[in-house]
């Protein structure tokens, strides 16, 4: 009897001391794997905690990012945090908050990220955008700056309104002087890239078939695939960074690529200069001739001259795309538009730079595709250098901050029914976009497409120019159908930096007599920029 208990009591024990075991591994291990998998409430010596947000962190956000942090503003409020791995993000959902931060703090808030694709492989830490706040982004910005200012942006006229007319032209003639339908990518991309081209390094394509056009847009596009402020896994999961992935390869593909198309392009100025050649005022030109200066080495070189071309083309050709692609399901805005271009231009020429002013309905447009379809919803996200705290809450040094551009274009309180493509709602407001953007109170700004703050894009003047020529004409010359056949996306796209309309088609129908004549006056001449 009581060998039987002593086995008994020894089982007992046994099974104890296995559940004891299996208790404290399973606590051991929650201890040390939850906190990979739910946010960390860090609060700072005052006690004041991070703004509130969802409880698990991430590796990722899925497709379409805009709608995920929506929702969470929805809940969480105007200013609310999350997690991608161990990264904070910090996403600001309200104009008064975002003037306070990015602007009246902007020596706090103006840093970037290093992601570890887009800034570290891609870009190594360059081209303006991916350089850490400090002396030398200053320096880069001030380069860019002299070929930007709006007194630049009139030097440039000639130029975008040729290209402008050039790209009219292309679209006319390809689709058969508007009798069949076009797919306007390859055109306003040229455009678009030609006006970069000419302010970077002095030259253009000169046919609508130059392999450079499809290699140039392609690099841009694989950007925009690749450089997604939350879209990578190897971003926020260390541990991919150390070992070979696709998604690095391409990067550094990318990266190669270019150095040899643009280092390319600064050689050949180079070479022109060299020459003797009167090379005329271009971003390549004033690098070379202040690398030294600035101590600029090859990479910041290559860089640099990249930066315009990677900033400054997807997002132009992208608006006017966005334009085309929605305008046809808006017959009654085009015939307003058509009847205020026919009252102040006339049929007899198009309308020019000048006539701006002139044209609140189509300026009025133009602000309106920017609202509804700003070509990055999440802006560049800006990184904090210093702790600081809002409103009682708690924001880290190192913090990403994300300019919510999607919930700010549909608040409410600022956009009567906002879902609604409204060009009335932009009647009266006579301010360039570089203008509102330094209104008094935030909540007056057109949109916040161009960023916010100390980084806010500096090629807003030139991009506005480019798009103003571009819509305004294509008004001008056209009723823009969509077919029906063929209905176009506009909750779909591609990129997930940048973003532009997934490939579609339009009919471009002449809209007078005068068309055919305007558009046969436009000879594409091969010439070099001077
Ligand atoms: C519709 C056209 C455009 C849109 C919507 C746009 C939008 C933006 C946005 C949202 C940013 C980030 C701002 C921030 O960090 O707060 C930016 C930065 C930048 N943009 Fe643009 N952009 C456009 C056209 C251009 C053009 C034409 C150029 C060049 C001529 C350009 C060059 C740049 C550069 C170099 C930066 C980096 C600035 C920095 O980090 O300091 N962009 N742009």
């Amino acid at each position: 009897m009581s060998v039987v208990s002593n086995a008994t009591l020894y089982l007992r024990i046994v099974n104890l001391d296995a559940n004891l075991t299996f208790v404290l591994i399973a606590a051991a291990t929650l201890y040390f794997v939850l906190p990979l998998f739910i946010r960390k409430n860090v609060a700072d010596k005052d006690g004041n905690t991070i703004p509130p947000g969802p409880l698990m962190r991430l590796p990722y956000l899925p497709d379409y990012p805009e709608r995920t942090l929506h929702g969470w503003a929805q809940k969480y409020g105007p200013l609310y945090s999350f997690y991608l791995g161990n990264q904070l993000y910090v996403v600001v959902s309200d104009a008064n908050i975002a003037r306070e931060l990015l602007v009246n703090n902007g020596a706090i808030f103006s840093s970037r990220k290093q992601y570890f694709v887009k800034n570290q492989t891609i870009l190594k830490g360059r081209a303006i955008t991916a350089s850490p706040y400090g002396e030398t982004w200053r320096n880069h910005r001030k380069i860019a700056a002299q070929l930007l200012t709006p007194k630049a942006v009139a030097g440039y006229n000639d130029t975008l309104d040729y290209e402008c007319r050039i790209m009219l032209r292309s679209l006319y003639k390809e689709s058969q002087n508007g009798t069949a339908p076009i797919s306007p990518a390859h055109y306003t991309g040229r455009y678009t890239l030609n006006n970069m081209l000419t302010l970077s390094f002095a030259m253009r394509t000169d046919s609508t078939s130059d392999p450079l056009i499809e290699r140039i847009l392609s690099m841009a596009m694989e950007f925009n695939d690749l450089t997604g402020p939350l879209s990578n896994l190897v971003d926020f999961v260390e541990p991919l960074q150390w070992i070979p992935t696709k998604t690095h390869a391409r990067a550094a593909k990318l990266h190669s690529n270019f150095l040899e198309v643009y280092g390319g392009m600064v050689l050949s100025v180079k070479k022109r200069m060299e020459a003797g050649e009167n090379v005329p005022h271009c971003l390549a030109k004033v690098l070379i001739e202040g690398q030294q200066q600035e101590k600029l080495d090859w990479e910041d070189v290559c860089m640099l001259s990249a930066a315009f071309a990677l900033g400054g083309v997807h997002s132009t050709s992208g608006i006017i795309q966005w334009f085309l692609a929605l305008i046809g399901k808006h017959p009654d805005i085009q015939a307003r538009a058509h009847h205020e271009l026919d009252l102040v231009v006339g049929r007899e020429r198009w309308p020019d730079a000048e006539d701006e002013k002139s044209l609140p309905y189509v300026r009025a447009i133009i602000k309106e595709v920017l609202r509804v379809h700003a070509p990055f919803w999440n802006a560049t996200p800006h990184s904090s250098t210093e702790d600081f705290v809002y409103n009682g809450m708690y924001i880290p040094k190192g913090a990403a901050l994300i300019l919510n551009c999607f919930t700010l274009h549909h608040n409410e309180q600022r956009y009567e029914d906002p879902h609604t493509f409204n060009p009335d709602r932009y009647l009266g407001d006579d301010l360039s976009s570089s203008e509102s953007a330094h209104q008094a109170n935030p909540m007056d700004r057109d949109h916040w497409s161009f960023g916010a703050g100390r980084r806010i894009c500096p090629g807003i003047n030139v991009a506005e120019r480019i798009l103003f020529l571009a819509i305004s004409r294509l008004l001008w010359a056209f009723t823009i159908h969509e077919l029906p056949t063929e209905p176009i996306s506009l909750e779909e796209y591609e990129g997930t930096s940048g973003r532009t309309p997934k490939p579609f088609r339009v009919h471009l129908v002449p809209r007078h007599d005068r068309v055919d004549a305007a558009m046969e006056a436009e000879q594409e001449i091969s010439r070099c920029v001077d």
